[in-house]
């Protein structure tokens, strides 16, 4: 329903972005992801027709949106940008009001179907609270939702929407993400959306468009597009690693301090162990895991070292040997409290062998302060 045809945006003779052939139909969301300054508010200005095409065409059923008259594209089409908006003394019910402007009479008069469809849009964001309270007194998640909901009254079957949870805190953020799912899934929307948080963009996207250096550099399903190599490179991430399991970014181990930490965990129990050890620079050794294991996979994101088991619940000698090894160069041992309440054989074998040789050992039970200056 919505189509980009070799489309170059930019301002003046600056062009930001170039060749992009998008495509998005209904009950689909498009995030667009990509660093600071890309051009992806500029594209969706494009597609919101604010501004003209260095180049390309954008499609809205067929039909050239840019030769479209603005009111019939207000019946199609909602935009909702970043600018902080300042409307003075107005309600919720007003501002969603505005929505219904392409529908209204010359005198801009709300017919009790108006009013009917103001108060369902508030009521599809969560709203209605909202209705008669001040603009200027809402909070910025508060304002975020009104300025849907002005988006839905317009009746439209495209959602432009630009970094709609900039202002939000972690909850709010959630909330909203799934809100635009919701009113793909009940409303069979299309959803064009930037997003910075790339883990929210993840669940709720069904395409994915990465912009840098003034081009699409990836385009597809999330989960095909959000390879590691690409977001890092989208990034420019060089103290990180996106890992695709988690669908987010480990910090890499960079190791400041002269202590080794050899961490006896798995099934996930030692996610936030590494996490405290690199970030607080000691050198990292983890084992014996699964290649399949929720630690195994934070592990590999960080690049701490790893001691694999050779098969499920198998290790062999050598490996078993090396495991020792390690044991013995690390000052510190740090074994995780285990999901079945039991150790398997081998990483008991291996807290045994951290006792006989010495070391200083700690269980964490899920309190970090356990590890406050080993
Ligand atoms: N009105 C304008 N006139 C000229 N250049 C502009 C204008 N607005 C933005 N730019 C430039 O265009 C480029 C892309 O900006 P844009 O706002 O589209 O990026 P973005 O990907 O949305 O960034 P952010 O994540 O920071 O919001 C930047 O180099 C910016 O400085």
């Amino acid at each position: 329903m919505l189509k980009t045809e070799n489309l170059s945006v930019g301002y003046g003779s600056y062009v930001v972005v170039e060749g992009i052939n998008l495509e998005i139909s209904e009950g689909e969301i498009l995030c667009i992801i990509g660093p600071n300054g890309a051009g992806k508010s500029t594209l969706l200005k494009t597609i919101a027709t604010y501004l003209k095409p260095k180049k390309g065409i954008v499609y809205l059923n067929g039909m050239k949106i840019h030769d479209l008259k603005p009111k019939d594209l207000a019946k199609e089409m909602a935009v909702v940008l970043t600018e902080r908006v300042n409307p003075g003394n107005m309600t919720g019910f007003d501002i969603i009001a505005i929505g219904r402007h392409p529908y209204t009479d010359l005198f801009g008069r709300l017919t009790e179907k108006d009013r009917e469809i103001i108060i369902e849009s508030a009521k599809a964001v969560n709203a209605e609270y909202l209705l008669n309270k001040n603009f200027f007194e809402m909070s910025d998640g508060e304002r975020q939702k009104i300025m849907i909901a002005r988006a839905l009254a317009q009746e439209p079957k495209v959602l432009i929407l630009d970094e709609p949870t900039s202002f939000l805190d972690a909850r709010h953020k959630i909330e909203l993400t799934l809100l635009l799912r919701k009113l793909v899934d009940e409303r069979n929307l299309a959803i064009v959306v930037t997003l910075h948080d790339i883990e929210l963009a993840l669940r709720i996207a069904d395409k994915m468009a990465l912009i840098k250096n003034h081009k699409v550099i990836a385009y597809g399903h999330p989960e095909n597009v959000m390879r590691r190599d690409v977001v890092n490179d989208l990034y420019d991430l060089k103290d990180a690693n996106y890992s695709k399991i988690i669908g987010y970014f480990e910090l890499k181990s960079k190791p400041i301090k002269n202590k080794r930490v050899f961490v006896v965990c798995g099934a996930g129990t030692g996610a936030n162990v590494l996490r405290y050890l690199v970030k607080n620079g000691y050198s990292v050794v983890v084992g014996v895991l699964h290649k399949n294991d929720a630690d195994y996979v934070i592990a590999e994101a960080m690049g701490v070292e790893i001691i694999e088991e050779d098969a499920y619940n198998k290790i062999s000698d050598e490996n078993f040997e090396k495991a020792l090894r390690e044991l013995k160069y690390s000052d510190v041992v740090v074994y995780t409290n285990f999901p079945t309440g039991e150790m398997n054989y081998k990483n008991l074998k291996l807290i045994e062998s951290a006792k006989e040789y010495g070391k200083k050992i700690i269980y964490y039970d899920g309190n970090i302060s356990v590890l406050n200056g080993i």
